[in-house]
């Protein structure tokens, strides 16, 4: 028997299944976009059992399955056809690498419970039990977007959830990116959804003669109404890519037959109301009273919508956020946890350019100005009409916030 340890898999190199052509433009990235695999190489190597389902309709739907692949519009047809600047599709490419291989690494079997992770060796100290400790896995998705963005060679400056301080990477990148490597990872262990969130600015050039911490901190300050794109990327059945470049919020799904992320979601428009509001309501008592009468009020039919809400909570944001953008209703977080510059403000932009609405409760998230890079606020995204409506309770901010244990 093994000692407990011990690690009971050896983890490997974390996979390289998913190559990065060492081009620099868009349009040599498009010349070697992959082909997908046939249908035959792809049952076999995917579930053994197809290969022995030899129905006429199981072999049409794989072949067009496969030819679907072939047509599918990738992310970045998708910026090509769109005039998207070279350098910004170059710093996608990368963004979109690093995410493929933290959804490798999220499904690993390798990195498969804390104990194992911690021997797989991120080469830092073993830590994750508290609460709000980082887990082996944000390390590794950090460890990963920071190597990934640095080859880049398009990032001035990265600002990480997982970072005390941002980290100034060439003076010539004309892009700033913020980024919350791997949320949802507390639950990680119960193979729950997770997520990761970036938000894109242009490096300020008029800060160039700045010190570089200085510089670096000020570039990563910028509000939200100056992103150029944010995005998220959700590991779950799907692993997607939701996008706004500041004209629609566009999903693309991983197509694992080709590795790329294909169009699947155009313009996505959240519904203009939902029925399903989505918080961690065993806060209610220390919620102030205008969020318990709004919830009170759409649980029993008896708002603006004349309906029973149902709730959904999961307790991974980027989740959470995903199927409301896609269901509509609320998302939500009351008290002072989530970070404006992480998470709150590239998530209201995707909402924004979705035709909803991102607020802390009283103000337009896009319109705070960040004073601190690890600023927490409350955060409330969804349907516009549900919006105006939780808003217009007015106190709906929670001020009481206790260490909460799990
Ligand atoms: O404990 P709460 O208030 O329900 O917060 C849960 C939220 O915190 C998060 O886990 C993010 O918190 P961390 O950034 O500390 O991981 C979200 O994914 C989730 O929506």
């Amino acid at each position: 028997m093994q000692s407990s340890s011990q690690p009971l898999l050896t983890a490997p190199p974390l996979s390289n299944r998913y190559s990065f052509p060492a081009t620099a433009n868009l349009s040599s990235f498009l010349r070697r976009r992959p082909k997908p695999l046939s249908s035959s190489s792809s049952s076999s190597s995917l579930t053994p059992t197809r290969s022995t389902m030899s129905s006429a309709t199981n072999t049409s739907s794989s072949s067009s399955t496969t030819a679907a692949a072939a047509t599918a519009q990738t992310l970045l047809e998708f910026m090509s056809s769109n005039g998207s600047r070279d350098d910004l599709a170059v710093l996608v490419a990368h963004l979109q690498y690093a995410c493929k291989r933290i959804a490798c690494a999220v499904a690993s079997p390798f990195f498969g419970s804390s104990a194992v992770r911690n021997a797989a060796g991120t080469g830092r100290p073993s830590s994750g039990s508290g609460r709000d400790d980082p887990k082996p896995l944000d390390l590794v998705s950090n460890d990963i977007i920071l190597s990934s963005l640095r080859s880049s060679g398009k990032v001035a400056v990265l600002a990480s959830e997982e970072d005390e301080v941002p980290v100034w990477m060439t003076d010539h990148g004309p892009f700033v990116v913020v980024t919350d490597p791997l949320d949802g990872s507390r639950n990680i262990d119960a193979s729950i959804p997770t997520g990761t969130i970036f938000g894109i600015y242009n490096r300020l050039a008029e800060l160039d003669h700045l010190p570089v911490e200085e510089k670096a901190q000020l570039n990563s300050l910028q509000s939200g109404t100056s992103l150029v794109a944010a995005a998220y990327v959700l590991y779950s059945s799907a692993t997607i890519m939701c996008i706004s470049f500041g004209s629609g919020t566009h999903a693309f799904t991983l197509d694992h037959s080709t590795g790329e992320f294909v169009l699947t979601h155009p313009c996505i428009q959240i519904p203009p109301r939902g029925q399903i509001y989505s918080v961690n309501d065993a806060r209610y008592f220390d919620w102030p009273d205008g969020l318990r009468r709004y919830i009170d009020t759409v649980r029993q039919g008896k708002g603006q919508l004349p309906k029973k809400y149902s709730a959904r909570y999961i307790c991974s944001l980027v989740a959470d956020f995903h199927r409301t953008l896609i269901y509509g209703g609320v998302v939500m977080n009351p008290r002072d946890h989530l970070r404006l510059v992480y998470e709150a403000n590239p998530l209201s932009y995707l909402v924004e350019h979705a035709g909803g609405r991102g607020s802390d409760g009283k103000t337009r998230i896009l319109s705070i100005q960040p004073v601190k890079l690890h600023q927490r606020l409350p955060l409330f995204m969804g349907s516009l009409e549900d919006m105006h409506e939780l808003e217009s309770y007015d106190n709906i901010q929670q001020k009481v916030n206790p260490g909460y244990e799990v």
